[in-house]
């Protein structure tokens, strides 16, 4: 952490349950040379990774459907998102992350992923950066259901669609989650799936 324009920070922290809230206290240096302080509340829920999983021969990608809270209190009416695989990065790195979250949620076992680009997803408000994968899969990796943890009530359900219906879902606004956009873009951009 080096920025001279910043000093005397102190942290605060807010709450502390599921993830932590912490409230920043700091000065910045103003192009007028003066010193300000500035308040910035930071949600740290941890580092993520997600990937999508494409099979070119098929021309489909898998992606699930799960009840995501946050949204359903904000203007999505059944609460349903259609996203890529992702988890939030617990032990482990991003790489072995995905794969196990590939499993887990997907019934998937792939062992070959390619990293594509990281972003921070939210920068003024979640500290979190987000490390996004492609991956391949055939119909013979399948090796469970997928669905989920069983303790963190997950309930995803696995979707199989042609890569066409996915960009027309983003186009029609049936997905709305920017990691699933971000992805499902690198993939056109690249004709991973060949058009
Ligand atoms: N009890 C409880 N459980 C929670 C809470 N918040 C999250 N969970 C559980 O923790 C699980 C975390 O699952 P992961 O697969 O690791 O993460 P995710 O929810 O799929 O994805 C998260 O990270 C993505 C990448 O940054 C995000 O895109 C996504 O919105 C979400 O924050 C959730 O499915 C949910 O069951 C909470 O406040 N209370
Ligand atoms: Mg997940």
């Amino acid at each position: 952490m080096e920025n001279h324009h910043i000093k005397n920070i102190k942290k605060e922290l807010l709450s502390d349950n599921w993830y932590t809230l912490n409230k920043f206290s700091f000065e910045y240096l103003r192009p007028d040379g003066t010193w300000e302080t500035q308040h910035r509340e930071a949600y740290d829920r941890g580092n993520g990774a997600a990937i999508l999983l494409y099979n070119e021969e098929k021309g489909t990608v898998i992606l699930t459907r799960q009840f995501r809270m946050p949204t359903y209190v904000n203007g999505n009416e059944d609460g349903m998102m259609v996203e890529v695989c992702a988890g939030i990065l617990e032990k482990g790195n991003a790489e072995q992350t995905i794969k196990m979250e590939v499993e887990e949620e997907t019934g998937y076992q792939i062992d070959e992923v390619k990293k594509v680009f990281e972003s921070y997803m939210s920068p003024g408000s979640v500290t979190e950066i987000l490390y996004f994968f492609i991956g391949k899969y055939e119909d013979n990796m399948k090796v469970g259901e997928g669905g989920g943890a069983e303790d963190e009530t997950e309930n995803i359900e696995v979707l199989e669609l042609k890569f066409q219906e996915a960009l027309k879902m983003m186009q029609t606004g049936e997905i709305r989650d920017a990691k699933t956009i971000m992805l499902l873009q690198y993939a056109q951009i690249n004709k991973l799936l060949g058009q």
